[in-house]
């Protein structure tokens, strides 16, 4: 038998590859595990460690389990670790079963959190469901999870991923006109491709349309399986049944020959008739260049889209929409701190808004800027980005929702001339630089204005509690990048 210290290494080892360094370090580090009977008992600090688990990470646990104990091991249980408490309270027990359905449990104390759990727990039930669903016309295990928070409600647009919401949203209209076969997504990583290809098969399923969603791991992984067992008309057959076909992450199938050739296979049968096609990569066709030609020009036939890291505003609604999701309320300062020191990745975004949670969480703080600001203080610190006019510009221009010209041009509208003003006295304030600098930064200006505008500053910081506080806001976001 294997013993479970050994499994429980195995699987941390293969998440620490898997999940970025700071949720390592922060959430899977500090569990631990025992075995009884063929359960795996993961053990958690607290109750907040316990939902988060389970809603982050149960499932590529459970995974990593069946596979490192080599299927010794049937359930997985999350639970909080009693050693410091005198009750085993085992009503606090999150369960979720490998193979079967999830069993939901009582709620952790912090009522900010019930809902949270309550939410999981239907959530889990339903994608269970869905799972089962799918199951009865193909085989399951060659399914990937499809995620219930995944859908056009909770997706946040902007500038940046506009066009490809907009070219998902045609898709999971039963009756669309304006459907682009195949749909090519691209973009750098935790940008939300894999969230709208989620979306769209959500919208199938409501209307009765069936779909196989693969990330290209899993597509090569079914199909090495079904060749070794000389059912790959098998495999190809369940495919080709269904309406739509996602397959994530496309750029892995790149020198895989086999793979490859049999995608193009199924590629023909789903851009043609009534059927469906999406695809995601990290990056655009033509730079696919491990491809041969024939797949490259096969990926644009359709209408391919980017989605880009999200404009500052967008990180914003982004942060407060998933607050709103956990039932948390996050002030428009903290949001703003935040979106400003993470900036290119929604992942990490979302990363950082769960430490701040959880740290409010464990010390019952109220959620501040200053909270904020300490409980992210590492990775701010990361964030080596010196205090210098231009930086001071460009964040004041991105408050107050002008630009970095605007504040530099001649405009005296005072929606222009007091970030001006603002970004000036920051300037005094944050750098070394002197008057006669200063006002030659800010296009050439004498230094005069700029004494007028620090004087102007001080006096509407003391008569106006509201400036005075964006003011602090601004320093402050500056200060920790
Ligand atoms: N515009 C958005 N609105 C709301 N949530 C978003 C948005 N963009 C990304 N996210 C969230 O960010 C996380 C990462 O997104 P997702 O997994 O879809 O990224 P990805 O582009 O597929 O990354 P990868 O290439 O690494 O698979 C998810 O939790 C997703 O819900």
């Amino acid at each position: 038998m294997i013993d479970t210290a050994s499994i429980w290494d195995k699987c941390l080892n293969d998440l620490r590859y898997n999940v970025k360094d700071n949720v390592f370090t922060m959430w899977l580090r500090p569990l631990s595990a025992h075995q009884e009977a063929q359960t795996l008992i993961i053990l958690a600090p607290n109750d907040y460690f316990v939902t988060y688990i389970k809603k982050n990470h149960l499932q590529d646990i459970q995974q990593l389990v069946a596979k490192h104990s080599q299927g010794s091991i049937e359930e997985v249980i999350v639970r909080v670790d009693n050693a410091d408490r005198d009750t085993d309270d085992s009503s606090q027990t999150q369960s979720g079963s490998l193979f079967a359905e999830d069993k939901p449990s009582p709620t952790p104390t912090d009522h900010k959190f019930e809902s949270i759990h309550h939410n999981n727990a239907k959530a889990d039930i339903d994608a269970n469901m869905r799972h089962a669903e799918l199951a009865d016309s193909a085989d399951a295990k060659s399914l990937s999870y499809l995620n219930p928070d995944f859908t056009f409600e909770t997706f946040v647009t902007g500038k940046s991923n506009n066009l490809a919401y907009k070219a998902c949203y045609e898709l999971g209209k039963r009756q669309s006109k304006n459907r682009h076969n195949p749909l090519f997504i691209y973009g750098p990583s935790g940008l939300g491709k894999t969230h709208l290809m989620h979306s769209v098969a959500h919208r199938y399923l409501k209307n009765n349309q069936s779909f196989y969603y693969f990330t290209s791991e899993k597509f090569i992984n079914q199909l090495v399986y079904s060749l070794r067992n000389n059912k790959i008309e098998d495999f190809k057959k369940k495919i080709k049944k269904v309406d739509l076909l996602i397959v994530d992450d496309i750029h892995v199938l790149a020198g895989k020959t086999k793979s490859s050739n049999e995608f193009l296979t199924l590629f023909a049968d789903f851009t043609s008739g009534d059927k469906q096609l999406i695809l995601a990569s990290d990056r655009h066709p033509s730079q696919m260049t491990e491809f041969d030609e024939r797949f490259r020009s096969r990926f644009s036939w359709g209408l391919t889209v980017a989605v880009d890291p999200p404009e500052i505003d967008t990180r914003v609604q982004i942060l407060q929409k998933k607050a709103a999701s956990y039932g948390m309320t996050l002030p428009k300062e903290c949001a703003l701190f935040i979106a400003q020191n993470v900036v290119s990745n929604v992942r990490r975004l979302e990363g950082a808004l769960n430490q701040v949670f959880a740290n409010a969480n464990l010390t019952g703080a109220q959620i501040t800027l200053e909270m904020v600001q300490y409980a992210l203080k590492d990775i701010v610190a990361m964030r080596v980005q010196a205090v210098n006019m231009d930086n001071i510009r460009k964040v004041v221009a991105e408050y107050y929702d002008v630009t970095v010209k605007d504040i530099l041009g001649r405009k005296r509208t005072r929606s222009i001339a007091r970030p001006r003003q603002i970004a000036m006295a920051l300037s005094r304030e944050l750098t070394s630089d002197s008057f006669p600098e200063i006002g030659q930064s800010f296009g050439g200006r004498d230094h005069t204005t700029v004494m007028h505008a620090c004087d102007k500053v001080n006096e509407l910081r003391g008569a106006d509690p509201a400036f005075d506080k964006d003011y602090k806001t601004l320093a402050l976001m500056l200060q920790a990048g």
